[in-house]
């Protein structure tokens, strides 16, 4: 067994620039691969250098303690062996109470683009520390360690902690947001049906698990495709936490709407408002451009090219994220992970008056007659709670209707798909002669 030594380093963060030092504590459950980094306490004991001992296979270092005192090799994980003492933690009068966000899929893309953002507060504020739960599997539990290792490198003062794990029971214990990105790509001549069984899965035992062990007013919002259905079968699998608290990203829809008609209105993107996304994030979305405004004016009224609205502007948006795999070779990852900030921003701040935005959720109550128990996309607003309120007086006309209905029926019949994983019955998969479609499928 190697003993290596290790010396606090030398840096500018404001977490490391006082006389603390590393410690080392650690939280691994073998049993589940459940490896936890925790940073610095805001004031810890002054240590001038830590040692650890570590085992040929690099594994498992041994942590020895200031005292002297040896913590047993079982318990630490490499790099995860150089944490603070989490007891020691002070917070600041200044700083929020620490909010933990679960993030599964954590190896992949969007996370790689998505937790830079969380952990640096440019989403829940410079007031907010946080803690980063990560769920990968055995496929990439090597790759979250590298994520981790990076989220560590960047020396983030509002990041806490770090966890990795493959356990949802494990990795979502008591969090208060959970983003769902994680699930599989559909392949070449993989059905539809056979992609909503086998993701159906991955968000059924999530919502199981978050039911269990999540803070009881979790918000969750759903990121791996096909998301609405997805969605729905997590907070299916979720009796305990509010149906209201599960939402489908359908915010880069929104987003790529507001570029298009900025695009064609030649204005810059931050003049177009009230864009709602109705549906399914899928090429049945209706971007509506009856209710968007631009300078706070009717978009009809500013693009009077009317037919562009009906059938450019829309298959743009329905198809943007297809034309973007053609160019780029892959999904959207960097816009996606944009995306789910505005979501979460537009739930923990309030929305600018007379504007709203849009989510997928929960359907039930909903005004507009889509039929419920489902997860539609619709323009909401919100106090900046976490919470949200649907806006319920938007005109919908016979060309929205109609759209409208077909996205509405597409989300029953992916629905009926799944009916064995909502406890709804006898799974029925009839898709309709069309296969149906992710924006990025086509
Ligand atoms: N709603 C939206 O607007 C958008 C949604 N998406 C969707 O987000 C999801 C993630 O995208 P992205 O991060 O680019 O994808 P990546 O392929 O980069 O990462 C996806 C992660 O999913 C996990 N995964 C879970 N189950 C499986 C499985 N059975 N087979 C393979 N991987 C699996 C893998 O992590 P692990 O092994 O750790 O489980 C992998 O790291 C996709 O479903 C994509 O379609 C993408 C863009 C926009
Ligand atoms: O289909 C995909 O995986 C990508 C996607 O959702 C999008 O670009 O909107």
């Amino acid at each position: 067994m190697a003993m290596a030594e290790l010396t606090t380093p030398k840096t500018t963060s404001p977490f490391l620039n006082s006389s603390s030092q590393l410690r080392l504590s650690s939280k691994l459950h073998l049993s589940n691969q459940f490896r936890h980094l925790i940073l610095p306490p805001l004031h810890a004991t002054p240590s001038s250098k830590i040692s650890c001992s570590v085992s040929q296979n690099n594994q498992a270092p041994v942590a020895v303690q200031d005292n002297g005192s040896v913590k047993t090799k079982k318990e630490c994980y490499g790099v995860f062996c150089l944490t603070y003492d989490l007891k020691a933690e002070e917070e600041t009068k200044s700083w929020k109470k620490m909010i933990s966000i679960a993030v599964s899929g954590a190896a992949g893309m969007i996370s790689n683009h998505l937790l830079f953002k969380l952990a640096s507060g440019s989403v829940f504020g410079p007031d907010q520390p946080i803690a980063l739960k990560l769920l990968g599997s055995e496929r990439s539990i090597q790759a979250l360690e590298g994520v981790a290792m990076e989220l560590e490198d960047s020396l983030f003062p509002l990041l806490r902690e770090v966890d990795i794990g493959t356990d949802p029971y494990e990795v979502f214990q008591d969090v208060e947001w959970a983003l769902l990105i994680g699930a599989k790509p559909r392949g070449p001549g993989m059905e539809r049906a056979a992609l909503l069984d086998i993701n159906g899965q991955i968000f059924a035992e999530q919502g199981k698990a978050l039911n269990a062990v999540a803070s009881p007013n979790v918000k969750v919002l759903v990121v791996g495709n096909p998301c609405n259905t997805n969605a729905l079968i997590c907070l299916k699998n979720a009796p305990n936490i509010p149906a209201k608290n599960f939402h489908a990203l359908t915010r880069l829809d929104e987003n790529r709407a507001k570029c298009q008609l900025a695009l064609k209105a030649g204005v810059f993107y931050d003049k177009v408002s009230n864009m709602t996304i109705w549906g399914n994030h899928s090429t049945t979305q209706v971007p509506d451009f009856l209710n968007a405004r631009i300078n706070g004016r009717p978009v009809k009224e500013v693009i009077t090219d009317h037919k562009w609205l009906e059938e450019g502007f829309t298959e743009s948006v329905q198809k943007r994220g297809g034309l973007l795999i053609q160019k780029w070779g892959r999904s959207s990852a960097a816009s996606t992970a944009v995306s789910i900030v505005d979501a979460i921003k537009s739930l923990v701040t309030p929305t600018p008056e007379g504007d709203w935005f849009s989510t997928g959720v929960y359907t039930n109550g909903n005004p507009y007659g889509i039929a419920e128990d489902l997860v539609f996309s619709m323009p909401c607003r919100s106090k900046g709670d976490g919470d949200y309120e649907l806006v319920k007086d938007v005109e919908i006309d016979d060309y929205l209707r109609k759209r409208i209905a077909k996205s509405e029926a597409e989300l029953l019949a992916e629905k009926q798909c799944v009916a064995h994983l909502t406890g709804d019955g006898i799974a029925f998969c009839d898709l309709g002669p069309v296969d149906t479609m992710l924006p990025g499928e086509v």
